[in-house]
């Protein structure tokens, strides 16, 4: 082989010749035609094959030789795969072989004699050989790039102008449900037709008209599947321009991006949903609060917020544990949800409290009827471990527009009410008032000299009398505390009893008014008033005492009261706070001979049918009842309907807060049995009621 000419065209020969001349000749024209020729000869079927290795340019054969044949050597070169061109050079060939030669695959044939033709069918050859390899080499990166895209996760399409496909690769088929579907059938599909609205919309009229400007459009969105599952995605569209300008094509990207959204929702509820109970937290209501207040602004609404907290929890947590606890808090979120309407809001604000949020309000009351409603859902107890809890609930009302503008000072005036709810007893609610405030720092001011009232002897005890309707005499009366203020006189029991309720103080002085009105009874006794019944308030606090029964009996032997003629006054909400260890006191108390009276009946949200399990004496009915006697628009068919089923459940009557000589007439024609109020007489001090008592005897 000898080395090429670096001026000339390199050409790298591969030559099939017996006759050396032969082949010298070619390489000779070749190289006076411009040509550097590396060349070899071989005239046998091993000596080519053993030259195939090499990187030839052209094979040059001789159609016949002695020991080897051009036919013979193009099938070779083929059967090698080689696509090297091959080109007879014979002195031999006749027109027929030539034709016959061109059909088996060779790329020329020329004549030993005439090489004329030599350099343009060598130079066409090899321009050929270049294309067939640069097409080839464009094919496999065409190849690669389409294999890169049908390996592709991602949905990948490519779309005419007005969005219809062209192409989808694999991904797409099977996100958009498209597998196995005709080829012609998703080529009529549009883009437009593969999203769900309105996104389709924004597609049609911003979108793709925009591309002409903007080239590109990323963003998230939804899919629609040829079944019409909705799947969120992230989407890039991209324009790709020819080369005056327009859009020739568009390429579209889609991610299913499903999972992330899924994470992000369950990241985004357990940020705004309480773990325990499942309901919205207290960041949730603050963001929702906030938009209902924008939405009451604009359309002058009214919106409720309410702060509940349950009554007593901290005795089921502590008594039953806090597996139980959590139990009870789950099961009470539940009720509450149930009773609320879907766009109410409720959220747990933590430990046991509560808020609900009443957006676009008719009218504030109707926060009222919202409480009533969630009552009737707890009327039933509920089930924890063993036991069956009653649970009630403090409630605080805040209402836009009138008690706060704005989230922070809605929820703390609710919270406030809620606080002075608590303080009257359990099952209470309140509605936010100014004063509340203004009342909370007289309130802490009064709580610190309440610490000393007892051991000071501060407190006094006022008496309320009690008549009988029919003969006017006095047959009992009822006990009310008063605070003797050192600076402020007489406070009332309104203003202390809730911070008493608060400190824990009011069993201490529960039991001093139960001991002071014993005592006061027997000094009445041993004055002839043999007998008077009289009565003392027990608050829900003092009943939870489980020393109560045994600081009953105390009193009851040392200021040597009669039993039969102590009444102990407990309210509807008393009662419903602990249904079960209630009935076990009253029967306790009961069997010692003294009496029970229903204190404020009407305003808890018990029933007659529901007290009369339990072993009680007497109804009081409240003076909201008897409010409505003589009014005009009152209503006097509860107090009619309330006295004659306490009789058939034989239980004595005292209308309470009695003011007026109608309702006193009233109230006599329908058969009550005692009455209370100022229109006998307001609460005296025991000099006082001494001489009414003297005077009412001599009447
Ligand atoms: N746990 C205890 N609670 C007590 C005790 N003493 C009183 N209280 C409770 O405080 C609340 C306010 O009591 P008071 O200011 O004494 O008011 C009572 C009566 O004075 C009042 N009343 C009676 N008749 C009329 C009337 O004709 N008009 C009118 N406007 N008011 C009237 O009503 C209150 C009656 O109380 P009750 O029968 O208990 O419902 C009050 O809730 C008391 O219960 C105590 O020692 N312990």
């Amino acid at each position: 082989m000898q080395a090429p000419d670096r001026a000339k065209k390199p050409l790298n020969a591969l030559i099939i010749e017996d006759v050396e001349d032969d082949a010298l000749l070619l390489v000779d024209y070749l190289e006076t035609n411009d040509f550097s020729v590396k060349w070899c000869r071989v005239d046998t079927e091993e000596g080519m094959i053993s030259k195939l290795k090499e990187p030839w340019d052209i094979v040059f054969s001789d159609f016949s030789m002695p020991h080897f044949s051009g036919h013979r050597a193009l099938g070779v070169l083929r059967e090698h795969n080689s696509e090297i061109p091959f080109i007879f050079v014979s002195g031999t060939i006749g027109e027929d072989i030539a034709v016959e030669a061109l059909k088996s695959g060779a790329q020329d044939y020329l004549m030993k004699d005439n090489l004329v033709r030599m350099r343009s069918a060598v130079e066409r050859e090899l321009r050929e050989t270049q294309s067939r390899k640069d097409r080839q080499k464009t094919d496999r990166s065409r190849a690669r790039l389409v294999a890169i895209l049908e390996a592709s996760p991602d949905m990948v399409a490519i779309l005419q102008p007005d969005a219809r496909l062209e192409y989808l690769n694999s991904s797409g088929l099977k996100l958009l449900g498209l597998e196995g579907v005709e080829k012609e059938h998703v080529e009529k599909l549009n883009l437009v037709d593969l999203v769900s609205e309105p996104f389709a919309q924004q597609l049609w009229v911003e979108i793709l008209p925009g591309l002409q400007q903007n080239k590109a459009w990323h963003g998230e969105t939804e899919i629609l599947t040829i079944a019409g599952k909705i799947i969120p995605v992230s989407m890039s569209l991209l324009a790709h321009n020819d080369r005056h300008g327009e859009i020739e094509y568009l390429s579209v990207t889609v991610r299913d991006i499903s999972e992330r959204k899924h994470f992000e929702s369950v990241l985004h509820h357990q940020a705004t949903h309480d773990a325990l109970t499942g309901l919205p937290n207290r960041y949730f209501l603050i963001n929702r609060f906030a938009t209902a207040l924008e939405l009451a602004r604009r359309h002058d609404h009214c919106v409720a917020v309410m702060f509940l907290d349950l009554d007593n929890f901290k005795r089921v947590n502590d008594s039953m544990g806090h597996g139980h606890g959590d139990s009870l808090l789950k099961q009470v979120s539940q009720r509450l949800r149930n009773s609320l309407r879907p766009g109410d809001t409720i959220a747990r604000h933590g430990g046991d409290e509560f808020t609900i949020l009443l957006e676009n309000l008719k009218h504030p009351d109707k926060a009222i009827s919202v409480i009533r409603k969630l009552r009737e859902a707890f009327l039933q107890p509920i089930k924890v471990g063993s036991q069956d809890i009653y649970v009630t609930f403090s409630t605080g009302i805040a209402l836009y527009p009138t008690d706060g503008q704005n989230v922070e000072d809605l929820l703390r005036n609710a919270d406030t009410a809620m606080y002075r709810a608590k303080a009257l007893g359990p099952s209470q609610y309140r509605f936010y008032a100014p004063s509340m405030n203004a009342r909370g720092h007289e309130f802490l001011s009064l709580e610190g000299d309440l610490q000393q009232a007892l051991e000071q002897n501060e407190f006094r005890l006022y008496y309320q009398p009690q008549v009988d309707a029919q003969s006017g005499k006095v047959v009992g009366m009822e006990g009310l505390i008063r605070w003797q203020h050192p600076k402020r006189g007489i406070v009332s029991p309104a203003d202390f009893i809730p911070l008493l309720e608060g400190s824990g103080l009011i069993i201490s002085v529960g039991e001093w008014v139960l001991r002071q009105a014993c005592m006061q009874h027997r000094i009445w006794r041993e004055a002839g008033f043999n007998d008077l019944r009289i009565s003392v308030n027990v608050s829900a606090t003092q009943f939870n005492d489980r020393h109560l029964m045994d600081k009953i009996q105390r009193a009851i032997k040392e200021e040597q009261m009669i039993p039969h003629l102590l009444e102990l006054e407990i309210t509807e909400n008393t009662v419903m706070q602990d249904p079960v260890a209630v009935i076990e006191t009253l029967n306790a108390l009961r069997s010692e001979g003294v009496r029970i009276a229903i204190d404020d009946f009407g305003t808890g949200y018990s029933s007659l049918a529901y007290l009369k399990r339990f072993p009680l004496s007497v109804l009081k009915i409240d003076k909201s009842f008897v409010d409505d006697i003589g009014e005009v628009g009152g209503d006097s068919t509860i107090v009619e309907a309330s006295i004659s089923l306490a009789h058939k459940l034989g239980l004595q009557v005292v209308a309470e807060g009695v003011e007026r000589v109608e309702q006193y007439e009233f109230l006599r024609s329908i058969g009550c049995d005692l009455i209370q109020g100022y229109y006998i007489n307001r609460p005296l001090t025991e000099a006082d009621m001494t001489d009414f008592l003297v005077k009412n005897a001599t009447q």
